[in-house]
């Protein structure tokens, strides 16, 4: 099964991080605007810098070049980034099908990435990242930009493929409701440090 290990990581006000995170498991994270969840999630994925040490499996973040190390542990942001003309290119080899949960017509695959609505972009980079089959996941805000009638589909769509796939998530999350739909575990950011949530989330 592949881990996540994060040990003594500082970034930004976040100071002395401890966790293990293991496949299949979806691990969420909340606290105020601005308290370093997107941060923690970029140094986890080599974007920022930080320090301590963040291992997956027996592969320490520093011994592999970064854009190998984010093929494996990938990050989907909420503003994703599209850099073809056309929603296809994005994807290599082009998918037989597009999950029915994403709520798109057989046809996206042809669609210019100029029409995508920030909500589309959003569902068509969760499904970029999933086919490209990493072992962890970092999702900021995964259904940010979704209609109350989407986020529960997306959200079990997600949680099949976590489960099926065995990945690594951490997942952030403002809505309670949703973190009690999802979350194995639940941690809160609170001044320097992260703290578990047990219970009621
Ligand atoms: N590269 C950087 N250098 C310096 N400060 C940064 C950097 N990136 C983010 N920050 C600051 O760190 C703090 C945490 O930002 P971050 O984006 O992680 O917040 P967040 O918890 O994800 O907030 P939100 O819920 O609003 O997305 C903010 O004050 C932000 O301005």
């Amino acid at each position: 099964m592949t881990t996540l290990t994060l040990e003594q990581v500082s970034a930004g006000a976040l100071e002395g991080v401890n966790l293990e995170l293991r496949g299949g498991e979806i691990v969420c994270l909340s606290g105020p605007s601005g308290s370093g969840k997107s941060r923690l999630l970029r140094a986890i994925a080599d974007l920022d810098p930080h320090e301590g040490a963040v291992q997956l499996d027996d592969t320490p973040q520093g011994s592999v070049p970064g854009h190998l190390w984010r093929q494996q542990v990938m990050m989907v942001p909420v503003d994703s980034q599209w850099w073809s003309e056309q929603v296809g290119e994005h994807f290599q080899p082009p998918p037989v099908g597009v999950p029915d949960a994403l709520g798109f017509p057989a046809d996206v695959m042809a669609w210019p990435v100029s029409r995508l609505s920030s909500g589309e972009r959003q569902r068509l980079a969760l499904f970029r990242a999933l086919v490209r089959q990493p072992k962890v996941l970092l999702l900021d805000e995964p259904t940010a930009n979704l209609d109350e009638a989407l986020i529960e589909q997306v959200e079990a769509w997600l949680k099949a493929e976590i489960r099926r796939q065995n990945l690594v998530v951490l997942w952030v999350a403002h809505d309670s409701a949703q973190i009690q739909r999802v979350a194995d575990r639940h941690y809160r950011l609170a001044g320097s440090q992260l703290e578990a949530v047990h219970g009621n989330h």
